[in-house]
């Protein structure tokens, strides 16, 4: 990064732009040069002195969500402050920007609503896409959501901009994204949740979703407009409801590098907690996996398994006979006209399971442990409480070290909590959650709880996506990017029961990601960039929370 750069904004416009605003760290060079004096008070100060009075305001924030607000107001004025801060307090103020809190910002953001940001896209305006984004400022990274699938508290309508805002900040916090070349979009195309609708706040489209033609008639346009204006930028989608999920997913794949978060960041992230909990994968194929929920999550997380069991050997029918796949309604099995194309390939044949003994007609979750002998559970469901004391307790008779994911977000969504699961164990679970949970205590040990969440990978692939200039985001990268994620979980972690690093180490993780992700695009013939700007760009973050020395454009 460079420690000067030319400025042309001053006076109240500069105090008001959150990229260039340093409050009362402006120099009295630049306070005399930049049309300051008067606007700010006397004394002088450093970020670091300005990180520690901000930390105080903060801890005046006495919940969750007035931290979040609190922390949001701050990143609209000076961002810089805002990334100093956080970087200074990741363990503490993630939960605050991200998950669980993000969750609670998202259904109140009406409510709560102060400054506008990002780009809504909604039929009134997308006609206008390209005129819209020409006042847009350069952008190589998109995060886009039309918030119908938020975590697990389904469609949240407008209000969904705010986990593009919560998923761009971990990028630029832990990938050194710089944030003004960063943009959250929302697909506001209206809301099936009633009480949205009939909130006096609520700031969105008033009106039922669009769906089909409608609806991928803006999605066509504003991805048109978008690389037109942005040839090069990577876009990921999120929060998307199961069925859209694929659809968008696979209509955009090829024509822009862009990835589904739930699908293929989730699915990386199980496998890497797993490869970790089976000695870098050395017992990975011994398991057998059932997979509760079968959507944008569940099956990110299948496809990723099945693909790391084929890279550890397996022929594609011993990967997929490791594996169970349970819906809403239970067991997924072949010729059941409600699978959907991306079950199907994992959904049971009858004859695997007329030897099994079941009360009804499909198996259910606990007939599934018991009948297959499964010994690995993995929640994304979105069915908070699922793993109960019985199904846990099944899994433990099937193995010595039952693996127990409960990946559903926000916090009581979790199919089980790390404390019942290692209660019902006897301490000889293997835990991971989606959302943060404390260290546990039993029977004189402590448990650390890794947090298996997709904010181990995306920001790691866009990362390593964009050093490499990859075109397209093919779904080895994340396989490549599981395998990197294993790898950063140190032995002293493992041994206190986690399978991710800690919330400390996102940094360190994400960048073996993204050094693993842009070594297999170059594998792969994907990297259009020389080797040695790739690796100068792996080397560091492009953006840090820094302030440099600013000059008037004329002496620059
Ligand atoms: N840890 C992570 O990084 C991560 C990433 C993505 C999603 N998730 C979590 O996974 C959950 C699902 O998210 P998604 O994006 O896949 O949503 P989705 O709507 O695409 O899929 C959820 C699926 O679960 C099924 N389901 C609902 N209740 C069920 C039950 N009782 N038993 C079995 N299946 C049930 C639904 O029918 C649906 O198919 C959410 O809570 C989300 O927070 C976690
Ligand atoms: O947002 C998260 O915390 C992870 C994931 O993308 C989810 O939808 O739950
Ligand atoms: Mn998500």
């Amino acid at each position: 990064m460079k420690t000067s750069i030319p400025v042309s904004l001053q006076g109240r416009a500069l105090l008001q732009d959150p990229f260039l605003n340093k409050g009362t760290a402006f120099t009295p060079e630049e306070r005399a040069r930049f049309h300051l004096e008067g606007r700010l008070p006397p004394r002088v100060e450093t970020l670091h002195e300005q990180v520690q009075r901000m930390y105080a305001q903060y801890q005046e924030n006495h919940n969750p969500l007035e931290k979040h607000l609190f922390l949001r107001s701050l990143q609209e004025y000076n961002r810089t402050l805002y990334y100093a801060l956080l970087q200074n307090h990741v363990e503490e103020m993630l939960p605050i920007v991200y998950t669980p809190t993000v969750g609670e910002a998202i259904q109140t953001y009406s409510t709560n609503f102060r400054e506008p940001r990002g780009l809504v896209v909604n039929r009134e305006n997308y006609i206008r896409l390209d005129e819209i984004l020409e006042e847009y400022d350069d952008t190589e990274l998109v995060v886009a959501t039309d918030a119908e699938g938020i975590l697990g508290i389904g469609d949240q309508g407008f209000g969904g901009i705010g986990i593009s805002i919560g998923k761009l900040t971990l990028y630029t916090l832990v990938a050194g994204f710089d944030p003004a070349r960063t943009l959250p979009v929302v697909f506001d195309v209206g809301t099936d949740n009633q009480s949205l609708l009939q909130d006096p706040y609520y700031l969105g489209m008033r009106e039922p979703r669009l769906r089909g033609e409608a609806y991928f008639e803006i999605l066509d346009a504003f991805i048109e407009a978008f690389q037109k204006r942005f040839p090069h930028a990577i876009l990921q989608w999120e929060d998307f409801s199961r069925g859209n999920a694929f659809r968008v997913l696979e209509r955009y794949r090829n024509r822009l590098p862009s990835f589904n978060d739930d699908i293929q960041g989730t699915g990386a992230t199980a496998l890497a907690g797993l490869i970790a909990a089976t000695d870098q994968g050395k017992h990975l194929k011994d398991q057998k996996f059932l997979v509760l929920g079968a959507g944008a999550g569940g099956m990110g997380v299948t496809g990723q398994i099945y693909q790391g069991l084929l890279q550890l050997g397996l022929s594609a029918e011993e990967a997929r006979s490791r594996i169970y796949l349970m819906g809403r309604n239970g067991l997924l099995l072949q010729g059941d006209s409600r699978l959907e194309d991306h079950q199907a390939p994992f959904a049971r044949a009858v004859q695997d399971i007329q030897n099994w003994t079941f009360a009804g007609q499909i198996p259910s979750m606990l007939e599934t442990i018991q009948n297959a002998g499964i010994t690995a559970l993995l929640g994304l469901s979105g069915a908070g409480g699922a793993f109960t004391e019985e199904v846990v307790r099944a899994v433990h008779q099937n193995t010595s070290t039952p693996l127990i994911f409960a990946l559903s977000n926000p916090t009581h969504l979790a199919e089980v909590t790390p404390e019942h699961a290692l209660a019902w164990t006897d301490g000889a679970a293997i835990v991971a959650t989606g959302s943060p949970f404390p260290d546990v205590y039993h029977a004189g040990r402590i448990y650390e709880i890794g947090q298996g969440n997709n904010t181990f990978i995306f920001p790691g692939v866009g990362w390593g996506v964009q050093a490499a200039g990859a075109s397209t985001i093919p779904d080895e990268l994340f396989t490549a990017a599981a395998f990197a994620l294993a790898e950063t979980v140190s032995t002293e972690r493992l041994q206190k029961g986690a399978v991710f690093p800690r919330i400390a180490d996102l940094f360190r993780a994400n960048q073996h990601v993204a050094r693993k992700v842009a070594a297999t695009a170059v594998a792969l013939g994907l990297s259009s960039r020389p080797v040695a700007e790739m690796e100068a760009a792996l080397q560091e973050p492009e953006w840090a929370p820094v302030y440099r020395t600013y000059l008037p454009v004329d002496d620059s």
